[in-house]
């Protein structure tokens, strides 16, 4: 497969409320989008949306970066052969210093352009996907009617409710997260995020207070990241990691057996092969791989659904994308519910794309 041709698109798309992200409020969702087309006229597109607060990267930096970067993909011709999607991503022409974001957004484009050409799914092409995706409905920040809240997503389907964590006293969130596990059925699984807000000590409250209840995880609990393993023996709290992702190797989960889920989101961990590697690492170490996105536009979000229906069936965190008041698709992608139909959302689309959001930023052919 040769690239005949690279463009790359910035776009700003409005967000149904602010979203708050550590320190900053981000009120547009921006962008790179980037498309491959191949000699034989297969095109793929790829999705760069650095998250602010979150990523090493600017979407400035993406732009430097890719418009560095792409004389050197159009012209160059690798290896595509289906079923061996990992040698043909290890072919890429990445440099060392590639953002993590571009990364996703150009493996993702070029599985894009071998699945039109072998007239295969995006899904397809990563393994032997699932007809559906279900997903973790992430209740709003507010601590007002939680229970409520969980109730009614629970009565719209889903089967896990996520629930932020550690921003106020540790002991309400012991109070929030009883009352929310209460209302619910057994078998809705309740996971907590606490984003290392917490001390050592506080972490140890909040696990002690909801000992005898039974939550599916608590990420990332601690402040400091290198106490995990003291963590998980002083309590029995299930823990996944999330930020621990993006500073240590996958290995690093071998000597960790007390956590249950790794949080992978391909747009931070650097894209597919990462985030494929992270994943075989944690099914061989009992914990379950749970695909998230970053708040990516539709495009990115197809490849997160692709990614999550070639693995473990467990709810993912896709719900990010309820936060877009317009997408670079329109109409936009129908993930609006507990679960997610693969091939009805995991399809790129070029006669979709909404142009009028896009600004071309450069185009440039073998
Ligand atoms: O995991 C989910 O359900 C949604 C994703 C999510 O919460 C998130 C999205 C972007 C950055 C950080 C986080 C987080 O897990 O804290
Ligand atoms: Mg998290």
């Amino acid at each position: 497969m040769t690239i005949s041709e690279g463009a790359l698109y910035r776009y700003a798309l409005p967000l149904t409320a602010p979203l708050k992200l550590g320190s900053e409020a981000v009120t547009r969702r921006r962008g790179v989008l980037v498309r491959l087309t191949t000699e034989e006229g297969c095109v793929g597109w790829g999705d760069a949306a650095p998250l602010p607060g979150f990523s090493d990267e600017t979407r400035g930096d993406v732009e430097q970066h890719a418009r560095a970067a792409l004389p050197r993909w159009t012209g160059t011709s690798f290896f595509d052969a289906q079923g061996d999607l990992d040698a043909m991503l290890q072919d890429l022409p990445f440099e060392a210093e590639a953002p993590s974001s571009f990364r996703f957004a150009m493996e993702g484009a070029v599985v894009g352009a071998a699945a039109a050409a072998h007239e295969a799914s995006v899904p397809e092409m990563l393994g032997t996907p699932r007809q559906t995706v279900a997903l973790n409905a992430l209740l709003p920040r507010s601590g007002a009617n939680g229970p409520t809240q969980a109730v009614r997503r629970q009565e719209e389907g889903y089967r896990a409710v996520k629930v932020k964590v550690g921003r106020g006293g540790v002991e309400e969130d012991v109070e929030r997260v009883r009352a929310i596990r209460k209302a619910l059925d057994a078998s809705v699984a309740l996971r907590a995020d606490a984003n290392r807000a917490w001390s050592f000590d506080e972490a140890v409250t909040f696990a002690d207070g909801i000992d005898d209840l039974h939550i599916a995880y608590v990420e990332e609990p601690l402040a400091d990241p290198a106490r995990l393993d003291d963590f998980i023996e002083r309590t029995s709290l299930p823990v996944a990691l999330d930020e621990t992702t993006r500073e240590v190797p996958p290995a690093t989960l071998r000597g960790l057996p007390g956590v249950t889920a790794v949080v992978l989101k391909p747009t931070l961990l650097g894209g597919l092969q990462r985030t494929r590697e992270w994943g075989r690492v944690a099914r061989d170490a009992g914990a379950a791989p749970v695909l998230s996105g970053s708040y990516e536009s539709g495009v990115g979000i197809q490849m997160l659904v692709a990614l999550a229906a070639s693995g473990p069936a467990v709810p993912v965190g896709l719900s990010t994308y309820d936060r877009l008041a317009a997408d670079v698709y329109a109409p936009p992608l129908p993930i609006g519910g507990p679960n997610v139909d693969v091939p009805a959302v995991a399809t790129p689309s070029t006669a979709r794309i909404a142009w009028e959001r896009l600004d071309l930023i450069e185009r440039v052919s073998a």
